[in-house]
């Protein structure tokens, strides 16, 4: 398997708090995958660390085998969006196309002013008085005419309306299947990730809840729903994530090992919305509460 991507025990951390801790994963090469996490969770930091814009504080990342940070050949290799999709904002997007092909070895000239002839993007306005999609859009056609062997976007739908976002991943998506790029993309829309990613990420409280390809994490988690369950061991299940009760019956999210045999269990399987939401929903808050004064 090719690694594109690699954490070991990755942190970085801003004064006494975490932002991101014991971060281990391996995004192989030629995957979609998401990166998913409550405001917090760490997404940007990951991102950030990869891409060489922070130093780590603890273990190290490596992407096509290089520190990012130590190491600025491989950032010729990688495209990044960064959250807010920063531009200058008196260049038109003509002028960055034309900025962009000075600046850069394999650059896709033509790739970059077609993507946003289609969009219908004005190239000789300031991009300051773009809407935030279209600069997204432009944001995007610049990281892609890079011709990026790892594309890195934090957030890059969020300010798209519903129409322009399944249009831009459905582009993303053809974009990269025909370059065998690898994608790594932050967002909070899960549906949407659900559609177009095959990896995921969990980040939760600044660590790694769950990491792995979509296909084997679904088929490695159930629901199931039975007669109230106490903590005795479940014939099958290798862990709960989550679970919930009424007087009578209960309702557990799993992880299994096994086939499920007991008969008092109803077995479902479960969407990856369902299961990303399970994994989010025990983060740790008590430390926040301490902040704020406030009992946990
Ligand atoms: N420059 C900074 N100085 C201090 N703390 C920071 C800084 N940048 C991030 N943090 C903290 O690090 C933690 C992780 O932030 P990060 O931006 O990586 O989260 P995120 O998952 O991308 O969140 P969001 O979904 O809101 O964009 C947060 O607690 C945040 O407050």
């Amino acid at each position: 398997m090719d690694v594109v991507l690699e954490a070991e025990q990755l942190g970085k951390r801003y004064g006494r708090t975490w932002a991101l801790r014991d971060c281990s994963l391996r995004l192989p090469a030629g995957r979609i995958a998401a990166l998913v996490g409550p405001n917090g969770a760490g997404k940007s930091t990951l991102l950030h660390l990869s891409v060489g814009l922070l130093r780590p504080d603890a273990g190290a990342v490596r992407v096509f085998g290089e520190r990012p940070y130590d190491n600025l050949t491989c950032s010729a290799e990688v495209g990044f969006v960064a959250q807010d999709t920063p531009l200058y904002r008196d260049f038109s997007a003509a002028e960055l196309v034309t900025a962009g092909g000075k600046l850069n070895r394999r650059w896709d000239d033509a790739l970059a002013r077609n993507r946003l002839a289609q969009l219908g993007i004005p190239p000789d306005l300031p991009v300051g008085r773009l809407s935030g999609g279209q600069r997204a859009q432009v944001a995007l056609a610049l990281a892609l005419a890079k011709r990026p062997r790892l594309l890195l976007l934090d957030e890059p739908v969020a300010s798209l309306d519903p129409l322009a976002r399944r249009e831009f991943l459905q582009s993303l998506m053809g974009s990269v299947a025909d370059a065998g790029t690898t994608v790594l993309l932050s967002s909070h829309l899960l549906a949407d990730l659900e559609r177009v990613c095959d990896y995921l990420i969990v980040l939760n409280a600044a660590r790694v809840q769950l990491v792995g390809g979509v296909d084997d994490i679904v088929a490695e988690h159930r629901q199931l729903i039975g007669p109230r369950h106490t903590d005795g061991p479940i014939g099958g299940v290798a862990a709960v994530i989550r679970a919930s009760h009424t007087d009578r019956q209960s309702t557990l999210l799993v992880r299994v090992n096994g086939e499920i045999t007991d008969p008092a269990w109803t077995v479902r399987e479960v969407s990856l919305e369902d299961l990303i939401l399970a994994y989010l929903a025990d983060g740790d808050t008590s430390a926040s509460h301490a902040a704020w004064g406030v009992p946990a």
